[in-house]
């Protein structure tokens, strides 16, 4: 399609909400206003897609919502979106509604979702790399992470001044479905004793090796990683194996750290990304994810947005020099 034919754009949230999200809406509302082009924002994911739910986007009610967590257009795991008979129906709404392209925030199941998509619908699509995980090729920081890393901090930080006073061992586990980058970044700078993270293969023997010698003079503190293969309650068995007295606790944060209002290096992303997104689209771009790499605006063809399970070398050494 000829870029300058592009006169409505529907976007829509999906898979995890993340903080953010809502700031990158209003980016592309308010982008697209300036241009003349109109926006539909469909609800819940592609669920939205199929059943034609949507409704206007104005930059101006947007504006409001910029500080609020989660997704105004509300989020979901659409299991008829994988089946064609559910993209066909989405394709139906987007023709009777002559929506001319698509941006999609989300992770790389999304992306994979309009790649699926582009085999049936040829408009142009551009993603955003929204999740709390980080764990996407082709940015440096996906929308949410910032935040969920914060959120994470703040409440370790509490259970150390109760682990504090109690010279207790404490097991944090943090989000991260299959990656460490939520538990390195906040185990690192909460000052965590042990640091436990899908990535890494040595860090349960670092941990052992600390804990043989703990003797309850002070807390411990061991984050894990949701994704890791041992697990908390495992990790736990480990240490009462190596040191039977200690005196254990485990918390999950869990979703706690998807919520709240997005940080300021959240909301200045989803404003970039939102912009970029829509001057792409009229560049001609389509199945890309848009991203920040370096600071630099980078492209990604969806077909590369695939999930990172390396951590880059530079937390790989601090990891390791911490873990000692
Ligand atoms: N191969 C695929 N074909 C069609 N749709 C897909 C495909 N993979 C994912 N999707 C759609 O994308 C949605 C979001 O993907 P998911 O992996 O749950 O979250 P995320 O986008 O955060 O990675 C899925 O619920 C599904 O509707
Ligand atoms: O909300 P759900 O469906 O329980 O999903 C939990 C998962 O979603 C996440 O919060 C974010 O992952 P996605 O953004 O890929 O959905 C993971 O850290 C966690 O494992």
């Amino acid at each position: 399609m000829s870029t300058n034919k592009i006169k409505h754009i529907g976007i829509f949230t999906s898979g995890g909400d993340s903080p953010g999200m809502n700031a990158a809406l209003y980016s592309i509302a308010k982008s697209a206003k300036v241009k003349g082009i109109k926006i539909s924002g469909f609800r819940k994911g592609y669920e939205g897609l199929i059943d034609g739910d949507f409704l206007t986007l104005k930059s101006h009610d947007l504006q409001k919502l910029v500080h609020l967590g989660g997704t105004i257009l509300k989020t979901a795991r659409s299991k008829r979106f994988m089946e064609l008979e559910g993209r066909k129906k989405a394709f139906q709404t987007l023709k009777a509604n002559k929506i001319d392209a698509l941006i999609a925030i989300g992770g790389d199941g999304t992306f994979k979702g309009l790649l699926a998509f582009s085999e049936i619908c040829d408009i142009p699509f551009i993603g955003i790399p929204g999740t709390i995980d980080n764990d996407l090729a082709g940015t440096d920081y996906t929308l949410g992470f910032d935040s969920a890393v914060n959120t994470a901090i703040e409440n370790i930080d509490k259970i150390r001044d109760t682990a504090e006073s109690h010279n207790r061992v404490f097991i944090v586990e943090v989000m991260g479905r299959d990656s460490g980058y939520i538990g390195i970044h906040s185990g690192l700078t909460v000052g965590a004793d042990a640091i436990l993270i899908p990535e890494s293969g040595k860090d349960l023997i670092y941990l052992l090796e600390k804990i043989k010698n703990y003797e309850s003079e002070d807390a411990f503190l061991v984050v894990v990683s949701e994704g890791d293969e041992i697990g908390a309650e495992l990790v736990a068995s480990k240490i009462k194996e190596m040191n039977p007295n200690v005196d254990l606790r485990i918390t999950k944060l869990g979703h706690v750290q998807r919520g709240g209002n997005p940080s300021a290096l959240d909301r200045m992303l989803g404003i970039r990304m939102g912009v970029a997104a829509v001057e792409e689209i009229l560049k001609g771009n389509t199945n890309k994810m848009v991203g920040f790499l370096n600071n630099q605006l980078k492209l990604t063809p969806f077909n590369k947005v695939v999930k990172q399970h390396q951590i880059k070398d530079e937390l790989n050494r601090l990891l390791e020099l911490f873990s000692k």
